[in-house]
């Protein structure tokens, strides 16, 4: 009895999530202005004379069969799975079920922006319906060219006044950055003017300054930039730093450096040191950083409209391994930041994906692994909270104090930031000779196994992925693996 009655109790509370859903739908379909939001302008009956009919599952297979629908009918079909959703239960076609008006639809986001239907599916839960399509609209347009002043060559009012003269049409980029312009057009190549190979600028995406400003580098400071090329961040560091204390660019991409050090040398940066070893190799290298930064390798999926090939290249596997390489990284980031550092003892992550498993997921990991680190707020004016709550995971509600940006919210790349303070670890009497329970900042105890990285627990999900992703290309699938102690791939994205 007890039972059914939780279980009518945990219906109602997901009807009425659902419900504030399509309410919020409902409002962004009523604002926006792109293809799809004038859906409910076509009236109750939706458009056209013909009336809707959401192809069943044999039809859709009858209709892949036959090489797909014409771009009028996916269109359409979306906009009347928009509005349709936008108020289920008015709208909805008797005995058709929500899960079939969403599989139709991602099926067809997949198939008009040309995505895999994976991805499509995994960027879709993101948002409520409506908003979503906002997302992939915004992934189809360029975002602005935007420049990043560099400070210890000139000023930025005079950098504007060198590039106007020359034919560029600027502005700056918005209050929140006082070294950033857009640039909205220009008659002479912007990667390549004389200002440009003087070090006077650096061509960056406006979300890359984000970390670095969350961050906050001190002039005199020791500061580590974890995965560093080609450089936009570290340089932007340097800068804030006044060229004087040290930073230390890292990348294990030795290729990669090359570019970095080239960035370092044209912009000026006397304080910088570039190195090249695994990441995961800190604090053991070096430790004992005042600041720390993770731009971690990621899938790039805040980045699809520079980077089309993330829409058809990604799979589950590559996510897993990615959260997997991005959650060994960031202990070892924290383990690098001296607690003891009288002016800092911060380490920010940032991503430029927008997907849970390799933000809110890595971040509610370290907290859980490192008891002696805390989210703090990351100073940022803007951004959307990070999920505390997202399909059934539940994170530390502090996560909400890390901040998502979004294409379509702030004509940005899609971009993620977390601030950390790290403290000291403090140990209670020991359990044994050598070792005893850590405790938590807030005393909480701590088993000591818990603190290390667990990589069984990882590979187990990454030999599950494997097996999905040969079964989804129709292979054999081989007999379980053993967890093996090998190293993941490492995806690139640059930001
Ligand atoms: C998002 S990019 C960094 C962009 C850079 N922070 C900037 O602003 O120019 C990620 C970088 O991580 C590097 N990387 C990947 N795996 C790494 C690892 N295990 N240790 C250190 N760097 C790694 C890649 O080579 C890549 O350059």
């Amino acid at each position: 009895m007890e039972a059914r009655s939780r279980a009518l109790d945990a219906n109602a509370a997901r009807e009425a999530e659902l419900d504030a859903e399509e309410m919020q739908n409902a409002a962004l379909v009523g604002a926006g202005d792109d293809d799809f939001a004038d859906a409910d302008e076509v009236g109750e009956e939706g458009e056209g004379d013909e009336e809707f009919h959401l192809p069943t599952a044999e039809e859709r297979e009858e209709e892949k069969k036959s090489g797909g629908p014409d771009i009028h009918t996916v269109q359409r079909r979306m906009r009347e799975c928009v509005r349709v959703m936008g108020s289920f239960k008015r709208l909805a076609a008797k005995g058709r079920s929500r899960s079939e008006y969403v599989q139709q639809l991602i099926s067809d986001i997949a198939s008009y922006y040309g995505y895999n239907e994976f991805l499509a599916e995994k960027l879709f839960q993101l948002f409520p319906v409506a908003e979503a399509i906002e997302f992939f609209e915004a992934n189809e347009v360029s975002r602005p060219v935007t420049i990043r002043t560099n400070t210890l060559r000139t000023r930025r009012r005079d950098l504007a006044q060198a590039l106007i003269n020359r034919g560029v049409n600027l502005e700056s980029i918005g209050k929140w950055t006082n070294v950033g312009l857009q640039v909205f057009e220009s008659s002479v190549p912007i990667g390549a003017t004389p200002e440009y190979l003087a070090g006077h600028y650096m061509l960056q995406a406006a979300s890359s300054f984000l970390p670095v400003i969350a961050l906050s580098p001190q002039p005199g400071e020791r500061v580590l930039d974890m995965a560093s090329a080609p450089g936009g961040k570290t340089t932007h560091m340097a800068a804030l730093m006044e060229n004087t204390g040290v930073v230390f660019a890292n990348d294990v991409n030795k290729a990669r450096t090359k570019s970095l050090t080239a960035n370092v040398h044209r912009l000026g940066c006397k304080n910088v040191v570039v190195c090249s070893y695994d990441g995961r190799e800190f604090p053991k290298v070096m430790g004992g950083f005042d600041r720390v930064l993770l731009d971690a390798p990621c899938s790039g999926t805040g980045i699809i409209s520079k980077d089309t090939g993330v829409k058809t290249n990604k799979t589950e596997r590559d996510f897993t391994l990615l959260s997997h390489l991005q959650k060994q990284l960031i202990l070892c980031a924290i383990d690098s930041v001296s607690p003891d550092s009288k002016t800092g003892g911060y380490l920010v992550y940032s991503t430029c994906s927008v997907t849970v498993d390799e933000n809110e997921a890595v971040v509610d990991y370290a907290l859980r692994k490192r008891p002696n680190v805390k989210l703090v707020d990351t100073g940022l004016e803007f951004g959307r909270p990070g999920y505390t709550n997202y399909r059934g995971k539940v994170f530390n509600e502090k996560v909400s104090l890390t901040r998502r940006f979004y294409p379509h919210v702030h004509n940005m790349d899609g971009f993620y930031v977390a601030k950390f303070k790290v403290e000291k670890r403090v140990k209670t009497k020991p359990r044994d000779e050598d070792s005893g329970p850590v405790v938590s900042t807030s005393g909480e105890a701590i088993d000591a196994d818990d603190l290390k990285f667990n990589n069984d627990e990882d590979m187990r999900y990454i030999e599950e992925a494997r097996r999905k992703a040969m079964k989804a290309k129709g292979l054999r699938v081989t007999t379980r693996r053993k967890p093996v102690e090998a190293g993941p791939t490492v995806v690139e994205a640059t930001a």
